[in-house]
């Protein structure tokens, strides 16, 4: 154990807090913000005290990351305080396990993300943006001014679900969207508030929360139901799932287990890409060089056809752009993870049980591993896979054995996402609009991204 001169256990440095309460108001009131604050100030290890003596850690260098997310991972289980929230909704999937549960349960979801498989999803994700093209059409004609967020997040759960469980939802898009917005902003209070309040205790934001989760709940089910009956089922995860056997046992999985499954998919694997290609849209309104090297490309290898995944090696620029928006905005922007044995990070104390926090948003911005940390530069990607930073500066994907597994489905969909729409239409950021990000689950734009929409005859037409 790392000991002072004097012979004391050496903490981590960090703010006081109140009494009583420490550091908890300050992470409720303001999680981006005051992370971002106390990483500036006492640097790469902080240490935030919470009531009841809990201690909260954030850590922001490559070495103690790759310590915790992989050298030392089987001593970082998922922290139970944050996982246990996100129980309510998504139960025991692969977020949110651990152990030999979710090492089983990752072996069998683990084929259905293979590199071949995900290729032949690519028609999908363009027939699902093309029927959003259409959508815009009239609003186009209008040049509306709109918030782009919820019309993502019905673009890629759509996506999702025809991709992953073979399933069009594109009639119940939004109503599902909306209905996993409520369950995770439940989930968000729930995480920010650092004191556990009884849940039994009666609140609209729970009784919106429990409506919410029925409707998921009715769907899953359905589906499930549904697939049981069909014998000629298509080979995808849903299929995968139900048709696993635990290898001694010889059991399948209940319905139960195949719902939380499906519902992971629903918390990790549309709200994510959604959000990333929010942030994607806005920054290229704000960086007009960008947009018109990003238009350039798609005109010079696609054309106005629609775009294919044997155009993606050729779209190294719109590559570089998306692995850029993924540094400034990753959309899972911390992670947490709670040491089953007293540990030491940086020299420091790091006692069992505590909450370690990792925060890609802020290793991505941190000055002394990354050139021009808070500039936006895609081109630091066409010369280096991780941007010219360390392999574990750079983890909007995670990494270790709990990297995320659908990293090949996101780089597909957003590169092919982005072509499709750029040929259509130029998107603009709505004037006096400031971007700064908040803390819902996944990184949010404060306030949406209202952005204005108008037709290109062509998609190199568009540059400004
Ligand atoms: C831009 C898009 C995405 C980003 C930035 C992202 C990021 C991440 C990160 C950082 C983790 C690790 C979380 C942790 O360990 O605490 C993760 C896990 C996960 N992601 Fe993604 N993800 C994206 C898209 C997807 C997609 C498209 C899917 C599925 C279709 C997906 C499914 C999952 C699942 C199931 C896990 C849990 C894996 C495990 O713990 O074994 N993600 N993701």
């Amino acid at each position: 154990m790392s000991l002072t001169s004097s012979g004391r256990v050496r903490h981590a440095p960090g703010p006081q807090g109140y009494p009583v309460v420490g550091c908890g108001p300050d992470l409720v009131r303001d999680l981006v913000g005051t992370f971002t604050r106390a990483w500036r100030e006492y640097g790469d290890v902080v240490r935030f005290r919470l009531p009841g003596k809990r201690n909260l850690f954030l850590i922001a260098h490559p070495d103690h990351i790759k310590h915790v997310l992989d050298e030392r991972q089987a001593n970082y289980p998922k922290d139970p305080l944050s996982v246990g929230k996100f129980e309510p909704w998504v139960g025991q999937g692969l977020f949110t396990s651990n152990g030999d549960f979710h090492f089983r349960q990752r072996r069998l979801a683990q084929p259905a993300f293979k590199g071949s498989r995900i290729a032949g999803f690519a028609p999908a994700m363009v027939d699902a943006t093309g029927d959003l093209v259409r959508d815009w059409h009239p609003r186009a004609t209008r040049e509306e001014t709109f918030d782009i967020t919820p019309e993502m997040f019905r673009l890629a759960l759509t996506i999702v679900m025809r991709t992953l469980f073979s399933t069009d939802v594109s009639g119940r898009a939004g109503e599902l969207a909306r209905a996993v917005r409520i369950c995770n902003a439940y989930t968000n209070t729930r995480l920010q508030r650092f004191v556990e309040l009884p849940q039994s205790l009666p609140s609209r934001a729970r009784t919106r929360f429990l409506r919410a989760r029925d409707t998921l709940d009715s769907f899953v089910y359905g589906l499930i139901e549904e697939r049981r009956r069909d014998s000629s089922a298509p080979d995808d995860l849903l299929t995968r799932f139900l048709r696993a056997q635990d290898e001694q046992t010889g059991e399948r999985m209940s319905d139960k287990q195949l719902r939380d499954e499906v519902v992971t998919m629903f918390l990790g694997g549309y709200e994510t890409t959604a959000l990333s290609l929010v942030w994607a849209f806005s920054l290229l309104s704000r960086h007009p060089e960008s947009e018109r090297r990003a238009r350039a490309e798609i005109a010079e290898v696609c054309g106005d056809r629609e775009p294919t995944a044997a155009d993606l090696p050729k779209l190294r620029y719109l590559k570089a752009f998306y692995q850029e928006v993924l540094r400034l905005y990753p959309s899972v922007w911390t992670m947490s993870r709670s040491p089953l044995e007293d540990d030491e990070i940086g020299g420091y104390h790091v006692p069992a049980g505590s909450q370690v926090f990792i925060s890609p948003y802020l290793m991505h911005r941190h000055p002394r591993f990354w050139e021009n940390p808070e500039g936006f530069l895609p081109e630091r990607f066409e010369k280096s896979a991780t941007g010219g930073a360390p392999l574990y500066a750079y983890i909007p994907f995670s990494r270790g054995p709990r990297l995320c597994p659908g990293s090949s489905v996101a780089v597909l969909e957003a590169p092919l996402v982005i072509a499709r729409i750029l040929q259509a239409y130029r998107l603009t950021l709505a004037g006096g609009h400031v971007c700064e990000p908040t803390s819902n689950v996944f990184l949010y734009p404060r306030g949406g991204m209202p952005m204005r929409l108008e037709h290109v005859k062509g998609v190199a037409e568009g540059a400004r």
